[in-house]
């Protein structure tokens, strides 16, 4: 059924080496269009650095990392910088929330948005028509982002005094921002109570929808993953050593003997 999808993601034989630690192991996966994906795996497996790859926080040892935008030419992302990744229509949360703690909610989220937007500093200054009506396009655009995750209360509110699950939020606010094709999520849920967690799943659920946006996410929330993702990629000691559907994931072998000894929180 997969086949028909289009392909944005394609991962092919990623390899990551510290030293002599191979964390990263000749993976390959692909996320289409329209999916909500998940990475998992127990802790170590190498998930984050995949993440790290993939976003250009790290140039991997080997492998290649392809971007197809519809109807646009591929886009190879291997060793680009984290900000050309984004660019190129990746955006990413972090499992240690990075806000601008002193900064407001709106301009967490303003930030977000400049990677959109041409003015330069000489324009800024100047001031003219253009630039104003792009800043106001960016205030509109984070505001209407900020209801969509529902902290439009918290506008005007400095992003370190919201609760833990609020500030997960506001992070997946600003990597909207930036309009991109395909949205990294490296354990959303981590820390969330359960009634913060059901929202957040209803969250995703609404961005891939509504905003037509891939989602990968890393999650531990092994109800979560099983909720709302098709399909799911599972790492062990680096390698991919299974991927399909909740239910196959679920009664695969392989996977129950990488959790054995873990603590799953389903
Ligand atoms: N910058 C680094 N330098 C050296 N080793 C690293 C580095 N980053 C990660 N590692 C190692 O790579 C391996 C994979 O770590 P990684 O954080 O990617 O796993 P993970 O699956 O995301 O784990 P968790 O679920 O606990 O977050 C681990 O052995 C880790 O210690």
């Amino acid at each position: 059924m997969t086949d028909k999808k289009h392909k944005l993601l394609e991962v092919k034989g990623l390899t990551m080496d510290f030293g002599g630690l191979r964390a990263v192991d000749s993976v390959s996966l692909t996320v289409h269009e329209g999916e909500i994906a998940a990475l998992i795996g127990p802790n170590g497996a190498g998930k984050t650095t995949f993440f790290n790859c993939v976003t250009g926080i790290y140039t991997p040892t080997s492998g290649d990392i392809l971007l197809h935008p519809k109807g646009l030419a591929t886009r190879r992302l291997n060793g680009l910088k984290p900000n050309k990744v984004t660019e190129m229509g990746l955006a990413r949360t972090f499992q240690n929330i990075r806000l601008f703690s002193g900064m407001t909610v709106l301009e967490n989220v303003m930030i977000g948005r400049h990677c959109r937007t041409y003015s330069g500093i000489f324009r800024s200054i100047i001031r003219n028509r253009s630039v104003r009506e792009e800043e106001q396009e960016i205030v509109e655009t984070s505001y209407r982002l900020l209801e969509k995750v529902g902290l439009e209360k918290f506008v005007n509110e400095f992003a370190r005094n919201l609760p833990y699950g609020a500030q997960r939020r506001l992070e997946i606010a600003r990597a909207l921002a930036t309009d991109p094709l395909l949205l990294l999520l490296d354990e959303p849920a981590a820390g969330m109570n359960p009634y913060e967690t059901s929202e957040l799943d209803q969250l995703i659920c609404r961005i891939s929808e509504e905003e037509q946006i891939a989602i990968l996410l890393i999650e531990h929330d092994m109800k979560l993953v099983m909720k709302i993702s098709n399909p799911i990629f599972v790492m062990e000691y680096g390698k991919k050593i299974a991927q399909g559907s909740p239910l196959e994931i679920r009664d695969n072998p392989k996977v129950i003997e990488a959790y054995l000894g873990e603590e799953v929180d389903a």
